[in-house]
C-alpha cells in the first residue's frame, strides 16, 4: 500500500508543484499521465525517495519515507521498491545472472538464484542468464529491467516511461509482464508516461495538469 498527502516540491521558483493524494493498494495499478514538463518523473521520484518532498508525506506500508534519513533510505528503497527506468541501468560488465544478483545485494538480501532464474523465466529471460546486456535486444532489455525492478519482491513498483520506446506488440507485451509480476508479488505498481496507448490497458488513471504547477504571478 501506497499513500501520499498533500506533497509539494520545488525546484525554483520557475518549477513549483503541488501533486494530487494517492492511494494505490496491494496488487493494484495506477496510470499516471500528463504532457511533458508536467512533473511526472518529479512526481516519481518523490514516491521514490529519490527527492524529498517540500511539504506532505509518502508512505509505503507503514513506513513514512520523508521522515527517514539518506542512508535509512537507501536500504529501505532497496528491499521495498523496485523503479523501472526508460532507460535500463545495467553493469554493463556483469551478465543478466550478475546484474540480478547485485540488486539483492546491495538489499542486504541473501543470494537467491532459485529467485534469479524464476523471474527470469517469467519474462521469457531464461536463456538470457549468462549474457551480458549489451547481448540484448532492446525488447529484451527492457524486460530485463523489469527483472531488476523486481528481483527482491518489492513493496511498490514504479515504472518512468517503460514503453516509451517500444513497438505496439512490445509494449502490450510490457504491460502485461508489469502487470503479472505486480500480482504475483502483491505490489503496487505506479507508471507514468505521456504513451496514451496505455491508457485502455489500466482502470484507473489519474492526468498531471498545469494545475499541478504552481504558477508565480509577475
Ligand atoms: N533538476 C532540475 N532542476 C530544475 N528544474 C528541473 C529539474 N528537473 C526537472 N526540472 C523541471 O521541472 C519540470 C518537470 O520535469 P519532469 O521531468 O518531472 O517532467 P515530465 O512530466 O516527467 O516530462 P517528460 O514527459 O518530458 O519526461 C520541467 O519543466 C523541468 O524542466
Amino acid at each position: 500500500m501506497i499513500t501520499t498527502r498533500s506533497v509539494s516540491f520545488e525546484y525554483n521558483e520557475n518549477n513549483q508543484f503541488e501533486f494530487p493524494d494517492l492511494s494505490v493498494s496491494e496488487g493494484s495499478e495506477l496510470l499516471i499521465l500528463g504532457e511533458s514538463g508536467i512533473g511526472k518523473t518529479t512526481f516519481l521520484h518523490l514516491i521514490a525517495g529519490l527527492l524529498k518532498p517540500k511539504t506532505g508525506n509518502i508512505k509505503i506500508g507503514e513506513t513514512d519515507i520523508s521522515k527517514l534519513t539518506g542512508r535509512q533510505l537507501d536500504i529501505f528503497r532497496g528491499a521495498n521498491v523496485g523503479i523501472v527506468f526508460q532507460r535500463p541501468h545495467f553493469i554493463q560488465a556483469l551478465t543478466l545472472e550478475e546484474n540480478l544478483g547485485m540488486i539483492q545485494y546491495l538489499a542486504q538480501k541473501p543470494h537467491d538464484s532459485y529467485q534469479i532464474k524464476k523471474v527470469l523465466d517469467d519474462l521469457g529471460l531464461l536463456g538470457k542468464l549468462k549474457s551480458y546486456p549489451r547481448q540484448l535486444s532492446q525488447g529484451e532489455q527492457q524486460r530485463a529491467a523489469i527483472a531488476l525492478a523486481v528481483i527482491n519482491r518489492p513493496k511498490l513498483i514504479l515504472a518512468d516511461e517503460p514503453t516509451a520506446a517500444l513497438d505496439d506488440k512490445n509494449c502490450q507485451r510490457v504491460v502485461a509482464l508489469l502487470k503479472d509480476q505486480t500480482k504475483k508479488s502483491k505490489s503496487s505498481l505506479i507508471i507514468i508516461t505521456h504513451d496514451q496507448r496505455l491508457k485502455s490497458a489500466f482502470t484507473v488513471s489519474i492526468t498531471l495538469s498545469e494545475q499541478n504547477k504552481v504558477v508565480i504571478p509577475i
